[in-house]
């Protein structure tokens, strides 16, 4: 009872401060969890735009990648993706047309933007999980989902679309359900993760970890290992971009804006390049706003991601697909990339499937998918 007490004392301010909820919250009793264990009880956090026909089937299911949220679409600021991360394509007459869609984006669990996840409530303790809280897969927020749908009145979805692990997400959607959507779009994700993203998530990971405010994840929200996150970030938005555009945008340049603080207060060695205040900006800005325990469940959750978990064979899976797959690769993208997303679009068709494959051609790497509107609107309406 103290422990709730103190819970409720310190911890939901700090998070409604960190951690915007958008939209609503849905909350159901027990979900059983890939990796064994359960939880319960489970709230997942979502938005909605438009409205869902009588039979309950103009619906469009839109997922999200690592440190998203369900704030997907803001109409107050049209096409804004400063505003919403997806804001460009979802609105009335946008390739998400919330005029004839009902548009659906839940934020996954493990997440920290209003879905339960390491912050929460142990509803053993009262105390925040911490790292008390069980390993989740990309399958078990796609199940989690499935429960948000069927509260929603859902019966069929046209579309689920997502990019990274939204991608993942959007993936497992169409072997896990198959006859429950017509199309499934997959950006810039594959069927399981190399052996490079997984060594990258793994250093941010070990980032986190090393910081001696982590605490073994028992920090108190807003007071934890921010060094660690700040790094780890650091480390994932070079994964995000591509060595092109990095010499495009920031070469050998000196710092040009304000100067960011740098994680660990560290001495400039000589002056300090653009690259680098960049990088100690976005470090800042996930420190800001994201839970590191968080950081560390979702970064694991996309390594463990592998479509054939539980099926005879990857082909097995894949044959149980339905629905029309794009998958959609990036030119310049090094963490997943565009040859690993066409074999897969191959690969399904060799088994029979209806699988489309469109390349972006994109210097943007990873992150195109958040930023190349035009292209990403011409291959989706293509579709
Ligand atoms: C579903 C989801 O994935 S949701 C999560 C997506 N959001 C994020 O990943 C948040 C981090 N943001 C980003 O990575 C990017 O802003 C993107 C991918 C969303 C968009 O890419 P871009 O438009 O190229 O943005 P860019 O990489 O320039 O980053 C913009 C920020 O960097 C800052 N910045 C840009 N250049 C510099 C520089 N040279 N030095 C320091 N800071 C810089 C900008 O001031 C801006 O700061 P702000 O976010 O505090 O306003
Ligand atoms: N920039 C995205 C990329 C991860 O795939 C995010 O932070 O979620």
């Amino acid at each position: 009872m103290v422990a709730q007490l103190e819970y409720v004392k310190r911890v939901e301010p700090l998070m409604k401060d960190m951690a915007k909820t958008h939209g609503s919250t849905f909350t159901f009793d027990h979900l059983p969890l890939q990796q064994g264990g359960s939880l319960s009880p489970v709230t997942i956090a979502y938005e909605t735009w438009g409205t869902l026909n009588d039979t309950g089937d103009n619906v469009i299911l839109i997922t999200h990648a690592l440190t998203g949220d369900s704030h997907a679409h803001d109409p107050a600021h049209p096409g804004n993706c400063k505003m919403a991360w997806w804001n460009p394509l979802i609105g009335p007459g946008r390739v998400f047309d919330t005029d004839r869609y009902f548009v659906i984006c839940s934020n996954v669990i493990g997440s920290c933007y209003g879905s339960t996840g390491p912050t929460s409530p142990d509803p053993r303790t009262g105390r925040p999980y911490g790292m008390r809280f069980p390993v989740i897969t990309i399958r078990d927020m796609v199940r989690a989902q499935h429960r948000l749908i069927e509260h929603l009145g859902v019966r069929h979805l046209a579309m689920v679309a997502g990019g990274s692990i939204g991608g993942q997400q959007a993936l497992e959607w169409g072997v896990l359900y198959p006859d429950l959507m017509d199309k499934v779009v997959v950006i810039a994700a594959t069927a399981a993760l190399t052996a490079q993203a997984i060594a990258f998530n793994e250093v941010g990971r070990q980032a986190i970890m090393a910081d001696p405010n982590w605490y073994c994840g028992d920090y108190w929200p807003g007071s934890g290992p921010s060094t660690g996150l700040a790094i780890a970030r650091m480390l994932a938005m070079i994964t995000y971009q591509s060595e092109e555009v990095m010499e495009q945008r920031f070469a050998r340049k000196p710092v040009q804006q304000a100067m960011a603080p740098s994680p660990a207060n560290t001495p400039e060695l000589g002056g300090r390049f653009d690259v680098e205040n960049y990088l100690y900006h976005q470090g800042n800005r996930l420190v800001e706003r994201f839970d590191a325990n968080s950081y560390l469940y979702l970064s694991r959750a996309m390594d463990l991601y592998d479509v054939s978990e539980g099926y005879p064979s990857l082909e097995f899976a894949l044959r149980r697909l339905q629905s029309k797959l794009l998958l959609i690769g990036i030119r310049s993208d090094f963490l997943f990339p565009a040859a690993h997303v066409r074999w897969l679009a191959e690969k399904v068709r060799s088994l029979g499937g209806d699988a489309t494959y469109i390349e972006l051609d994109s210097p943007h790497g990873h992150d195109a998918f958040l930023k190349d509107w035009d292209q990403l609107t011409i291959a989706l309406q293509q579709f």
